[in-house]
This record gives structure tokens, sequence and C-alpha cells, in this order.
């Protein structure tokens, strides 16, 4: 089964909300944890304990891990076989990128059967230009998983390089188009970040099949009202994922702010379709 097929299969099932996982200090405060291991593990397998069973997609965000070196990174592990017990997807927020010989070492670590730290997709940087993610993308297609490319990313940094002109239009609608071309010999594996805190998505998305991963619901300001306006008729492909409006206030809270989340977002036109 392909990665579109399973995110379509569990997103319709559990509804289209992406719980992120980033245990970053203010969370563990929030959480009464200490700012160590013990307190990393906690928070993040608590989170996946309590919403595992209802929430369609998870997304850890293995900087966090990192932060706690190898011994955070095996928590990692742990947190993504959690997941995958709870049938749930999982989608590694590592922003991966580099020339292709690096970018296949990067995914022997996520990609294939066997891969260390296996998720069911990651995030990767075009940065080096996305010809050079192939090695990526192809493993992804190989084992049944998905990427995620960054486009328009929802920080407002993002906008000096993302909205620059090529001369055939921005550079995050350059990397759309490669995108969209890529995904119809990769069985619609290849998604796309684009960021909810914009006026508009700042690219046409239109005629692209995969999914579109959409951070910055909540802390950073964008809404699950807004999206209709950002994405039009994108909308159906749409994976809203927010961290800190959900984990944020501590453990007793996680469970009401997923819900009302979920249902905000059953409110939206294309509640219940497969995309
Ligand atoms: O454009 C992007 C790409 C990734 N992120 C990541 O998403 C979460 C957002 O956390 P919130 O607490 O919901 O703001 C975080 O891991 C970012 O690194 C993003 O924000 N924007």
């Amino acid at each position: 089964m392909t990665y579109a097929d399973r995110l379509a299969q569990v997103t319709a099932q559990r509804g289209r909300l992406c719980v992120g996982i980033d245990p970053m200090p203010s969370v563990l405060d929030a959480w009464g944890l200490a700012h160590d291991l013990s307190g990393l593990e906690r928070c993040a397998r608590g989170i996946v304990e309590v919403l595992g069973p209802t929430i369609a997609v998870f997304k850890p965000q293995s900087a966090f891990f990192e932060a706690y070196g190898s011994r955070g990174v095996a928590v990692l592990e742990r947190v993504l076989a959690d997941i995958r017990d709870a049938g749930a997807l999982s989608i590694l927020d590592v922003k991966r990128g580099d020339i292709g010989s690096s970018m296949a070492g990067y995914a022997a670590a996520y990609l294939g059967d066997g891969a260390p730290l296996w998720a069911d997709a990651i995030t990767i940087s075009p940065y080096l230009g996305v010809g050079a993610l192939r090695p990526a993308i192809d493993a992804a297609v190989a084992g049944g998983q998905g990427v995620y490319v960054l486009a328009r990313t929802s920080n407002p940094d993002g906008a000096t390089i993302q909205l620059a002109d090529t001369g055939a239009g921005t550079v995050a609608q350059h990397i759309v188009n490669e995108t969209r071309e890529m995904n119809a010999s990769a069985e619609g594996c290849i998604g796309l970040v684009v960021g909810a805190t914009h006026r508009e998505a700042g690219c046409d998305l239109g005629g692209f099949n995969g999914s579109i991963l959409v951070p910055g619901i909540g802390a950073q300001g964008g809404t699950i009202s807004g999206l209709a306006d950002v994405f039009g008729s994108a909308l159906p492909r749409v994976l809203p994922t927010a961290s800190r409006d959900i984990i944020g206030s501590g453990h007793e809270n996680l469970g009401e702010r997923a819900r009302s989340l979920t249902a905000e977002l059953r409110k939206l036109p294309e509640n219940g379709e497969n995309y």
C-alpha cells in the first residue's frame, strides 16, 4: 500500500488532524516534567498514549530528541514505534536536504525496510535543488513511504527566499511545479509543506495531487477556519498540523484541545472525503 493510500485510509477514519510532538522546554514545564531524558520520554510517549487511538497522524520534531544526543534519538525510535502500534501514521520532521550521495545516506536512516528511524514520511528541504532529493524520493516510493518538500514555510523569514522571483515565477512556485511533475511517477507520495500563516498560499497548488502538510496552526497564528481562504480548491489535500496549541498546556488538556481542533476540521466542506 502506498503512503498516499494509507493516509487516505487513516484520515477517513480518524479525521485529518496531525498532532506535532515538540517536547521543548516550555512544553516540559507545562507538563511538570524535568528538562531531561526522562521528561522527554514521558512527554513524547505520553502524547501518543493519550491521543494514539484517535488521531490520524503525528509529527515528531526530530530537533527536540537530537538535543539529548544518542539517548534522545533512542527515545524518538520508541515514539515512532508507539505511533505505529497505535495505528496512526508518523511524519518525522527532520527537514533533510543535501547532494545526492549524502541524501542517499539520509534516506537509509528513515526510508526503506529496516531503516533505524523508519517513519511513514519525512520532511525534506529543496535548497540544494528539487532534483537532489531524488534518492529520498526513490527510497520513499520503494518503501511505500512519503516525503514532504518545503515549499512555502510558515515562518515570516521564509518569504525573502521563497517568494524571490526566478524569472519564471517564485521559488516556491518552482518547487511546487517540479514536485508536481515528479509526483506523476511517484504514486502521489511526494507532499508539500505550505504554512497556514499566510493570507494566501503564495503558490498555485492547482493540479498538485499529493498531500499538503500545513504547519502554523495555533501558536504561530494560523487557524483552521482560515484554511479555506488560504488554500481554496486545494483544501481537500491539506493536512493541518499543530503542536504547542495541543500539547502546550499540559497532559490533562491534550484530549480536549485535539477534539476541539478535529471538530473544527470536520466543519470544513471536504470533511469525510478521501484525499
Ligand atoms: O514551515 C514550517 C515547517 C515546519 N514547522 C514545524 O512545525 C512545528 C510547528 O509547531 P507549533 O507549535 O504548532 O507552532 C515545529 O516543529 C516546526 O519546526 C513549522 O512550524 N513551519
